[in-house]
């Protein structure tokens, strides 16, 4: 892979060229995915089945859009018993983890007669996506399901695009652990627009969650407003700083478990260390011979990928912070210090025993995370992503009486006076 300076006057191209990958804003992109969704939007199944057939390759009808029961309990039963167990673990970690961010409702009484606060309420319908174009991802309806569980979700609906009409075995045992019985083989920015506007046989959602490439990003991006979404969680990237005490073969391993995702994924080293720059450029050409989808990794390094060096590691944050990547591993000597400039990242992983891939199945944070640098105002996935607060006001006469009269002279500067005579007709004890 290219060695470049942040000196250097290719850099900011580079950076351009990284960053503004994802074709989430593609005008092409934007076109076809739009077209996909109006025509869902407007034709329903029709169109949908229409979808399936030329992107995923099999045939739908309203019969077997749904996974029956019998498939499910058919799929899951083929999963062999250590993975399950292997499941099931991750599910514990997973819930352990996201415990932590139940939210309680609240209310607090400033003086006598003033009663305010805020009910924490779990969204009614939940759509998942979970993808399953490239590589199949059980794992995501962990991270999805789980937390929406915690928060209370009632109703939880499914969506995995299926290559041959079947739902896969892990799939459907991942969605029993967490008590989801409605799945959809259906996916891409078709499944996206059927969970938005609700066709004759996918439910409308309040909200829909979870990754998936550019094609799902973009129509997550465009159904927003009519739905709810979680955030833009599209091709993975890895971002990893290192110093001189790093393995140059720790960290091409680590830059290519996320170049592997996809064609679109970014896999970058910021390093002000030009020895290790060149160890890990030849561990990559190294390890990448042994990959099963070494084709794809290969194509994500060349688009995607750089080895940057940088002046220090001061600058090495500095530059990881207008990155903001999805994930961002510190394999220096003290992690614990860099970590105080960070951020911008949606999960960082210290120290070079804390590989991102441990993060991605059974560490327990959430794996559902911004990318393109939406973590400078997006986070991971969440229990808080899975509720919504109602504020609650409940005030005496006498509480009233004290703000009453501020609050009838704002709505006169407002020029609102309908406002303030809803005040003080109360307080002239007279009925409107
Ligand atoms: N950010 C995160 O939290 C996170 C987590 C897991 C995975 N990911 C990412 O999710 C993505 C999964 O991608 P995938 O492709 O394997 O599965 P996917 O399910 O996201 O996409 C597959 C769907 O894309 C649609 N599609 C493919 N080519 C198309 C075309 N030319 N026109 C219109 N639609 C088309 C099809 O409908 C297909 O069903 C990867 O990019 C991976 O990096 C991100
Ligand atoms: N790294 C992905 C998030 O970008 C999550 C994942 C699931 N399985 C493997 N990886
Ligand atoms: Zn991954």
């Amino acid at each position: 892979m290219n060695i470049v300076k942040t000196t250097d006057s290719d850099f900011e191209a580079l950076y351009r060229r990284i960053t503004g990958r994802g074709r989430v804003f593609d005008e092409e992109l934007w076109k076809v995915v739009k077209g996909i969704v109006e025509d869902v939007a407007r034709r329903g199944d029709e169109a949908l089945f229409d979808y399936t057939r030329r992107f995923d390759g099999h045939i739908l009808t309203a019969q077997t859009v749904a996974v029956s029961e019998g498939e499910l309990e058919e799929a899951a039963a083929r999963v062999e018993g250590p993975d399950l167990a292997i499941l099931q673990q991750a599910a514990q970690r997973i819930e352990a983890f996201h415990r932590h961010q139940i939210a309680e409702s609240w209310t607090v009484s400033e003086k006598p007669g003033s009663i305010l606060g805020q009910r924490i309420i779990p969204l009614e319908r939940v759509g998942i996506y979970a993808p399953g174009g490239s590589a199949s991802y059980p794992s995501t309806v962990l991270m999805a399901a789980i937390p929406a569980r915690l928060a209370g979700v009632e109703e939880l609906f499914l969506v995995n695009p299926s290559r041959d009409g079947k739902i896969s075995p892990l799939i459907a045992a991942a969605a029993k652990l967490c008590g989801i019985r409605r799945i959809f083989k259906i996916g891409g920015a078709q499944a996206v627009a059927a969970l938005a506007y609700g066709t004759e046989a996918i439910p409308r959602v309040d909200k829909i969650v979870g990754p998936g490439n550019a094609y799902v990003a973009a129509a997550k991006k465009m159904v927003f407003g009519q739905v709810s979404i979680d955030m833009i969680a599209g091709p993975s990237e890895i971002l990893v700083i290192a110093d001189s005490s790093a393995q140059p073969s720790l960290v091409a391993a680590d830059l290519l478990s996320q170049a592997e995702h996809d064609e679109m994924a970014s896999a970058v080293l910021l390093t002000p260390d030009d020895v290790l720059a060149r160890a890990v450029s030849a561990e990559l050409e190294r390890q990448l011979e042994n990959l099963p989808r070494r084709a794809i990794a290969q194509r994500s390094l060349e688009a995607f990928g750089a080895i940057l060096v940088t002046e220090n590691l001061d600058e090495a944050v500095a530059v990881a912070n207008r990155f903001a990547p999805e994930h961002l591993e510190l394999m220096v000597k003290d992690p614990w210090n860099l970590l105080e400039g960070i951020r911008h990242a949606g999960a960082v992983f210290l120290g070079s025993y804390t590989p991102e891939a441990v993060g991605d199945y059974i560490a327990g944070p959430n794996h559902v995370l911004p990318t393109g640098g939406t973590a400078r105002f997006s986070s991971a996935l969440g229990v808080y992503d899975f509720v919504k607060r109602i504020s609650v006001l409940s005030l005496s006469r006498e509480v009233l009486e004290e703000y009453g009269p501020q609050a009838a002279r704002f709505a006169h500067l407002e020029g609102l006076d309908a406002h303030g005579k809803s005040i003080s007709l109360r307080l002239a004890g007279k009925n409107p």
